[in-house]
């Protein structure tokens, strides 16, 4: 089914997205799945987003390198991603990624719910603002708290018996899609940073623009290549340990629909744009207006 973004159905909506990342393609226990085809005026998402039911709860998932991996992580259309979940009415985005380990204590099989980012990307569009509209978001906390904490708990109730949760982490995103060098990986550890990814920025600030809930449920896949033993990464390495513990992130992933539906939490995303946007609406042109509709309601 094809619809423009002005024209999505009260029928398709989800209040929780998933967006899956590297080996996290599709949700195994989705049920009464519907495909949908959503245009926005930032351009197409990176795949059609999958509607379903997961513990009897409608969410939505998009899988962000698109099916068959074929986008790298700066090709990825966040703003069209981003835009077209705001479209279906979504509140809460659980984004799951594949990160490296800048830390002896974060291991490969480990999940980490971060609470802070560092933006080390330079070439990706990471504001749905400019050309007539100005907002300047907050990402003091980029990671929702309150969703963070929900995703710690909906870890301990899955009952997962490799590896453990860490939370309060420092995702570090870099452009890629090469991984890092030695002294790079040593840097980001000198900064603090604790998992290095490649694609939570700008998604984190696109969904805080956009007025939606994020936080991310890290895997750990490699040690980068800063540790003095450990296999420097490649993507085969990493992927391999994805795979191992995709399982797991979707045991996590169900428990933490559940918790998200019956407790709806509230998100200072929620209200992300309320003391941000500078640009009075009634100054803005029609066309602005119009490309900003789905962020400014
Ligand atoms: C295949 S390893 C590198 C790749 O995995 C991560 O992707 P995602 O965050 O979508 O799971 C990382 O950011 C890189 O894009
Ligand atoms: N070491 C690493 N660097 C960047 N992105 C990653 N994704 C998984 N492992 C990674």
């Amino acid at each position: 089914m094809t619809i423009p973004h002005t024209e999505v159905l009260a029928t398709l909506s989800a209040d929780i997205a998933i967006i899956g990342g590297s080996g996290l393609y599709q949700m195994s226990s989705l049920t009464n799945k519907r495909s949908v085809t959503i245009q926005t005026p930032y351009g197409s998402p990176s795949d059609d987003i999958v509607l379903g039911e997961l513990e009897g709860v409608t969410v939505a998932f998009l899988t962000r390198h698109g099916q068959g991996h074929r986008l790298t992580p700066s090709e990825v259309p966040y703003r069209a991603n981003i835009y077209a979940l705001k479209t279906l009415g979504v509140r809460y985005i659980v984004s799951v990624s594949a990160v490296g380990s800048l830390q002896a204590h974060l291991k490969p099989l480990d999940m980490v719910i971060p609470d802070q980012m560092i933006d080390m990307t330079k070439q990706r569009a990471s504001t749905f603002f400019g050309e007539g509209a100005v907002a300047h978001v907050s990402m003091a906390d980029p990671l929702c708290p309150a969703l963070a904490e929900l995703l710690t708990r909906a870890y301990d109730q899955a009952n997962i018996i490799e590896g453990s949760s860490h939370s309060k982490a420092t995702y570090v995103c870099i452009e890629g899609p090469q991984f890092s060098t030695r002294a790079e990986s040593e840097w980001y550890r000198q900064m603090q940073a604790d998992i290095i990814g490649m694609t939570n920025m700008p998604e984190a600030k696109l969904a805080r623009e956009a007025s939606i809930a994020y936080a991310t449920l890290a895997l750990v896949t490699d040690f980068d290549c800063w540790h003095p033993t450990e296999e420097a990464v490649s993507a085969d390495y990493a992927i391999k340990n994805l795979l191992k513990n995709a399982d797991n992130a979707q045991k996590v992933i169900r428990e933490a629909v559940a918790l998200i539906a019956a407790e709806l939490p509230e998100s200072i995303a929620h209200s992300a744009l309320a003391q941000a946007l500078v640009t009075p609406i009634d100054a803005m042109d029609e066309h602005t207006k119009i490309r900003l509709a789905a962020l400014l309601t």
